[in-house]
């Protein structure tokens, strides 16, 4: 078994990120998996500082450029603070959201270019890219209507943005998709969550035989 394994999970507001890998690092466990599960921006109080600033919706006049650096930022501390020391200890480290998401929203949707986005992260974290990522693909406007339903978490200001931007965030995604085949796995996020999550556990199985 190879479980020393850093597995990102991606996709677009409300699909259900959160939800499975809580579900999915409960049944690592079962297993006697030793896993971190963690999240960007965030998992560490510098970042999760950051990540503050970056989602106040108040912060109307945020450039662009601001928003892709301070992601990178948050991303750089996050991953040299916590996910590199937990991988070099053998952990099997799973993360709510990676740069993918940087490449989608800010290299794709906000319009910088992929591969602008991409070298700024390359400073932030080197060439580091994930083992393998899942992209939980949803119709944005069910994944928006989950939260607003549900309500259990502040609407931020990405949540704030037209559905075309959130529809530009699904096609950068799905060409990351055609860019990393051998990287990045769909699953379907508009199904029963049980569904989902035997999905991702199918995928995740598979990785570490
Ligand atoms: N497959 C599903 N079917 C119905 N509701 C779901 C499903 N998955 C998640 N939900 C609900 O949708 C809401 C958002 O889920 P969750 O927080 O897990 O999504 P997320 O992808 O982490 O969102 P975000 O990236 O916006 O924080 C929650 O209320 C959750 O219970
Ligand atoms: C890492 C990262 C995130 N985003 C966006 C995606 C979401 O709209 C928010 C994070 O909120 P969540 O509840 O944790 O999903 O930030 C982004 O635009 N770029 C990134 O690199």
């Amino acid at each position: 078994m190879n479980c020393n394994l850093f597995i990102t999970f991606e996709g677009p507001e409300g699909a259900g990120k959160t939800t499975v890998i809580q579900k999915i690092a409960e049944r690592l466990a079962e297993e006697k998996i030793d896993v971190l599960a963690t999240r960007e921006p965030g998992g560490i109080e510098i970042a999760e500082k950051i990540r503050s600033v970056i989602l106040n919706p108040e912060h109307t006049a945020m450039d662009e450029r601001t928003e892709a650096l301070l992601y990178a930022a948050a991303r750089s501390q996050h991953y040299f603070e916590k996910v590199r020391p937990a991988l070099n200890a053998g952990k099997m480290v799973i993360c709510d959201r990676f740069i993918d998401s940087s490449l989608a929203y800010q290299g794709y949707a906000r319009g910088i270019g992929v591969d602008e986005v991409l070298s700024i992260n390359e400073f932030a974290i080197g060439k580091k890219l994930p083992d393998m990522t899942i992209l939980f693909d949803l119709a944005p406007e069910v994944g928006l209507a989950r939260i607003h339903a549900h309500g259990e978490r502040e609407v931020n200001r990405l949540d704030v943005e037209s559905l075309a931007f959130h529809n530009k965030v699904r096609e950068g995604y799905l060409q990351l998709v055609e860019r990393y085949p051998e990287r990045i796995y769909v699953v379907n996020a508009d199904q029963n969550i049980d569904r989902v999550v035997e999905d991702v556990w199918s995928l995740i199985y598979e990785a570490i035989q």
